[in-house]
């Protein structure tokens, strides 16, 4: 078996960047990594991976956005349930979660940076097999997006931090302070699923068939890329971490307050019943990775929630979906993909007192509950 050390850094480079596609290395006047770089690009005048910088153009300006996925932190190979890790699932993931931010400003992931650092003893099949996951998740999630450049290097654990350069749409990036009074709040893709996953992964039986499309909503996200176009949005963001953590941060971002209903958000909850019925047998491990239960305190910790309730909160607290959480004029302007399910009010001359009330459901407060990778919750 081939490991990474085995090979020179230019050697792994020259593996890794036919599989990324990334076009500068694996053709005709491709840059040789001791030469100088000649790319034989569609863009002649942008120079790709094989120089010391890249050189991108973006007429409209340009979004930037940096994550990292961590072994240990954000997966790990071998899972309590008794999966192991497929590393193309994580690379799936480690673009994933970045093209989403792009997204998430209204605009079209264009150039991908790609960090990676791992042990020496790694097996070569693991790294082709994150960069293959990388390409598909390029392919199905961002097409008009490439790799131009990246970094290679050795650490104790894999960590895979990838950039991505983006390109704000026709009408310009959205940002998450653009709410208003009168506006509708709504939401593009999935809440809960991923979190259902994460939870059924630590948990300590395998996997049942019922259940595993939750394992693969946590394995392969699926952000709802370009849901926004065609539409108006006032503010955009996405929820990596929770829909109540974030819409906290959106309405704060804003100066206003989300008022938020109940119903579509328990229609969402019955979703994830499958999965919650499988947790109730299948207690989540607290000594795997971040030693943290995800963020389904009920469903994982014996929680006297019953079913509902248990759903309900996956579905508010659940982060890794990367669905959109948008704010439009009106309900009319809401495009097709995204549901209503709250409206945007004002905060109000008292509000000052205190955060709580920044998000309502139903009326209540909602707590600010989610992920936070210092709190390990
Ligand atoms: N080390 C840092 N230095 C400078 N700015 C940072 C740093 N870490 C985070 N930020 C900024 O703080 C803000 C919040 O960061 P965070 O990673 O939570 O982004 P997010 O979009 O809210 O979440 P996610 O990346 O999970 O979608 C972002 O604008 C980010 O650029
Ligand atoms: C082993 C393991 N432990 C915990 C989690 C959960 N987790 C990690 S990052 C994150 C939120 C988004 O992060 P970011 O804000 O960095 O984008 C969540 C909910 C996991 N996936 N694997
Ligand atoms: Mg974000």
């Amino acid at each position: 078996m081939s490991l990474v050390g085995d090979l020179t850094e230019g050697e792994l480079l020259d593996v890794l960047l036919p599989i990324l596609g990334s076009g500068a290395r694996d053709g005709d006047g491709a840059a040789d990594h001791d030469g100088q770089a000649t790319p034989d690009r569609a863009h002649v005048d942008e120079i790709g991976p094989g120089d010391d910088a890249a050189l991108v153009h973006m007429p409209r300006g340009t979004l930037v956005t940096v994550d990292g996925l961590v072994e240990g932190q954000d997966f790990v190979w071998a899972w309590p349930c008794g999966r192991e890790q497929d590393p193309a699932d994580a690379g799936w993931k480690s673009i994933a979660q970045n093209v989403s931010d792009i997204n998430a400003m209204g605009g079209e992931p264009r150039h991908v940076f790609w960090s990676l650092q791992c042990p020496a003893d790694t097996p070569l099949a693991r790294i082709e097999g994150f960069a293959r996951g990388m390409r598909a998740a390029l392919d199905e999630l961002a097409p008009g997006c490439r790799v131009s450049g990246g970094d290679l290097g050795t650490a104790s654990e894999l960590t895979s931090t990838v950039t991505v350069l983006g390109e704000p749409g026709p009408s310009g990036a959205v940002s998450r302070s653009g709410a208003r009074p009168g506006d509708v709040v709504a939401v593009a893709g999935r809440l809960g699923w991923a979190a259902a996953g994460l939870a059924l992964l630590l948990g300590d039986a395998p996997v049942t068939a019922d259940a595993e499309p939750f394992v693969q909503a946590q394995f392969r996200p699926r952000p709802p890329m370009g849901a926004w176009r065609e539409s108006a949005p006032t503010s955009l963001m996405d929820v990596s971490d929770g829909l109540g953590r974030d819409a906290h941060r959106l309405a704060r971002a804003s100066g206003v307050r989300l008022e938020l209903s109940g119903a579509p958000l328990r229609a969402r909850a019955d979703e994830l019943l499958p999965a919650v019925r499988a947790l109730r047998s299948a207690p989540v491990r607290q000594d795997v990775g971040t030693g943290a239960a995800p963020a389904s305190p009920g469903v994982a910790s014996g929680h006297s929630d019953d079913d509902a309730g248990a759903a309900l909160r996956l579905v508010l607290t659940g982060g890794e979906d990367f669905a959109l959480l948008g704010t439009f004029p009106d309900a009319a302007s809401v495009p097709d993909g995204f549901e209503v399910i709250g409206r945007v009010a004002g905060v109000g001359p008292n509000a000052a007192t205190g955060a709580a009330d920044r998000v309502l459901l139903d009326g209540a407060p909602l707590p600010a509950a989610g992920w936070d990778h210092f709190a390990g919750r």
